[in-house]
This record gives C-alpha cells, sequence and structure tokens, in this order.
C-alpha cells in the first residue's frame, strides 16, 4: 500500500491566493490492476493556467489541476516498465495510479545529462508554446522584430531565444533588474523592466522606433492596449495568455482597441498549444537539439518539497520565477 498526498483546492480563489485555499489530503492508493501502473512524482509543474483554469474546471475539494514527472515504481502494463519517466496530468499528487492512457513517455533517448524536469519546461508544454506561438501563428521571419512580454518566465525565455535563432530583433519586457539582466544573457537586442519605466509607450518606442512587427503577448490588458498602438501596419500578434488578469475577481472595463487594430490592419490569434499536439514529437528534438547546442537556454527556478506547492504556485503569480517554476518532490 501506498500513501498519495495531495493538494485540493479548499476553496475557489478570490483575487490572489491564499494559503488557506489550499489543503493537503492522504490517501491509501490500491495495488494496480492488470493494464495499471503506480506513480511517484519526481517534479511537478507551476503554472499560470492553474488559476485561470480552477474558475473554469474546478469545484471546491477537488485536487489541483496540475502536470509532473513521474516514474513508473510499480507497472501491470508493459508499455510503461517499472523504472520508466512520463508526463502526466494527473495534479498535485506524490502518487498515482494510471491505465496509461493519458502518459506520454518522456521522449526516447532523453540525455543523461538533461534535467527530467525539462519535459515540463523549455523541452516541454511551455517551449512547444513558444515554437508554435512563433513559427505557426506569427510565422517571424528573419529581419523582423519581436516584442515579447513575461519574457523571463517559462514560455517567453524561450521565445525570445527562437526568436534570435531565426535571425530577428527581440525586445522583452519583465519584472525586475534581475530578468532583464538575465534576458541580456540570453542575447534579447532590447529589454526593460516594467515596473520601474515611467512609459510603457516610450520604453517600446524607444526600445524599437520604427515599431514591431510581431508582438507575442503573455500578459494581456493594460500592457497589450499600450502595444498594440506601437505595431507595424499588418502587425501580427499571438495572443499567448494574458496573466495580468487571472487574479482579477470582476473582468477590468479600460480602453477598447479596436480602431487600432482596424486601423492598422492587425492580425491577431489566440491559441493553445494543443492545435499542433501532431507535431509535438519532432518538435521536441528540435528544442532538444538547440538545448544541446548551447542555443536555448533552459532555466529554472526550482522549489524544493512538495509541501512548498501553493507556496510555489503563489510565488510564480507573483513573478519570483526566472525561468520555468518547478517543485522538485
Ligand atoms: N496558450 C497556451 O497554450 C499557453 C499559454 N500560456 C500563457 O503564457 C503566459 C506565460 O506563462 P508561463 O511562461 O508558464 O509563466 P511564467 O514562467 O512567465 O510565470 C509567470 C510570470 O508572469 C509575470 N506576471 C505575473 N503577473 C503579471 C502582471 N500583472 N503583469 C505582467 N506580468 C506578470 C511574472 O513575471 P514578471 O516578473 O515579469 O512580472 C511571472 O514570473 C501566461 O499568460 C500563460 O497563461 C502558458 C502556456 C501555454
Ligand atoms: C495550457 C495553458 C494555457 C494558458 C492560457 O496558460
Amino acid at each position: 500500500m501506498v500513501q498519495a498526498k495531495s493538494w485540493v483546492l479548499v476553496k475557489h480563489f478570490d483575487g490572489f491566493p491564499k494559503d488557506s485555499d489550499f489543503a493537503i489530503k492522504v490517501e491509501e492508493l490500491p495495488e494496480p490492476k492488470d493494464g495499471e501502473v503506480l506513480l511517484e512524482a519526481i517534479f511537478l509543474s507551476v503554472d499560470p493556467y492553474m488559476r485561470l483554469f480552477s474558475k473554469m474546471h474546478m469545484k471546491e475539494g477537488d485536487v489541483m489541476i496540475g502536470t509532473q514527472l513521474a516514474k513508473v515504481i510499480q507497472s501491470k502494463n508493459s508499455a510503461f516498465p517499472v523504472g520508466s519517466h512520463v508526463v502526466t496530468s494527473c495534479g498535485w499528487t506524490t502518487h498515482s495510479i494510471s491505465d496509461g492512457k493519458e502518459l506520454t513517455p518522456v521522449m526516447a533517448d532523453w540525455p543523461e545529462d538533461v534535467s527530467l524536469s525539462l519535459a515540463l519546461g523549455a523541452i516541454g508544454m511551455p517551449g512547444l508554446t513558444g515554437l508554435y506561438g512563433i513559427e505557426e501563428v506569427l510565422g517571424l521571419k528573419e529581419g523582423e522584430t519581436l516584442l515579447v512580454n513575461a519574457a523571463a518566465g517559462a514560455v517567453g525565455s524561450v521565445v525570445g531565444q527562437i526568436a534570435k535563432i531565426k535571425g530577428c530583433k527581440v525586445v522583452g519586457s519583465a519584472g525586475s533588474e534581475a530578468k532583464v539582466a538575465f534576458l541580456k544573457e540570453l542575447g534579447f537586442d532590447e529589454a526593460f523592466n516594467y515596473k520601474t519605466i515611467t512609459s510603457l509607450e516610450e520604453a517600446l518606442r524607444k526600445a524599437s522606433p520604427d515599431g514591431y512587427h510581431c508582438f507575442f503577448d503573455n500578459v494581456g490588458g493594460d500592457f497589450s492596449n499600450v502595444a498594440l498602438e506601437q505595431m507595424k501596419h499588418f502587425g501580427r500578434v499571438a495572443l499567448c495568455g494574458s496573466i495580468s488578469v487571472y487574479n482579477d475577481s470582476f473582468p477590468q472595463t479600460g480602453i477598447f482597441p479596436h480602431t487600432t487594430i482596424n486601423h492598422k490592419e492587425l492580425k491577431i490569434q489566440g491559441f493553445w498549444d494543443t492545435q499542433w499536439k501532431h507535431k509535438d514529437g519532432e518538435s521536441l528534438k528540435r528544442l532538444m537539439a538547440w538545448c544541446k547546442q548551447g542555443k536555448l537556454q533552459c532555466r529554472e527556478h526550482v522549489t524544493k518539497g512538495f509541501e512548498n506547492m501553493p507556496a510555489a504556485f503563489m510565488g510564480m503569480l507573483r513573478g519570483d520565477n526566472i525561468g520555468k517554476a518547478i517543485v522538485a518532490v
């Protein structure tokens, strides 16, 4: 018998999450049946979508949604032998039983010197999101100028680096001086701290006086409204996320940018990385190759201890992370 510890959502978040919204639940798991495996979490991911989707897809008392990198510790399913590693969306839990249908084995030949935690980050869902946003949504071309916000995070840091690989000028914004220094290290052409500038409009204009061909938007809200004004005619926008509004209790009202979009003939596309799932195998190989060649730095912000999941999650929403926020059990 194995004891599984899980973090449950005790109360729907109202504004920014707080400690009392979460509680630990412990349960005994049965032995796996034929066709099943017993999994043990090694790394867990904390992501912005957990805040967004909690209101849409969860009820109070549910285990917090989420993805983890797990090891098979008992197996009655020959497709997943003991000792193999999988990515699974079983939530914030230390142990789980699966019939294998929802498990994704980590890429074959995963190099020994690359942490498996990257399967939750740059060589996983956030990396794929950056890649698909650039190639499938924006169709970014050599010589173009790209703006990305939340640029020092999991998705943003991959976006900026891929844009540099493609021969583009990259401008990034992030929320601290340490993050700005990190973006410069990654090769961003221009980077600024959006929390300390006096005018976003001026910062964007100074970074690229001729405007932007492409905008990879992770933040939404006021930032997007200002940035849309700086797009070139026929500019393209990949609307990846809008983290600046996820903790709002009431929808924001404000500037309605439709005349700008119309006047500049902008193309704006919201997207999920899952749209291109059929390309994931090949795409992960490309991300891994860039990582091994040193063209893609895969920084992580690792919190130790399953008991610190809520703190890691809230820290990520606050902006504590440089690179991908991960919890190591
Ligand atoms: N469409 C898709 O398929 C996917 C979309 N996403 C979206 O991409 C975005 C980035 O996700 P991810 O890379 O995982 O997360 P990050 O690793 O970037 O972490 C979140 C970051 O958001 C920034 N942030 C928090 N609040 C604000 C705010 N009010 N204004 C501006 N920035 C803020 C913080 O950085 P800072 O210090 O710079 O403020 C924080 O570090 C999110 O919007 C997420 O929902 C993610 C994955 C898939
Ligand atoms: C899969 C992730 C989606 C968002 C919006 O974060």
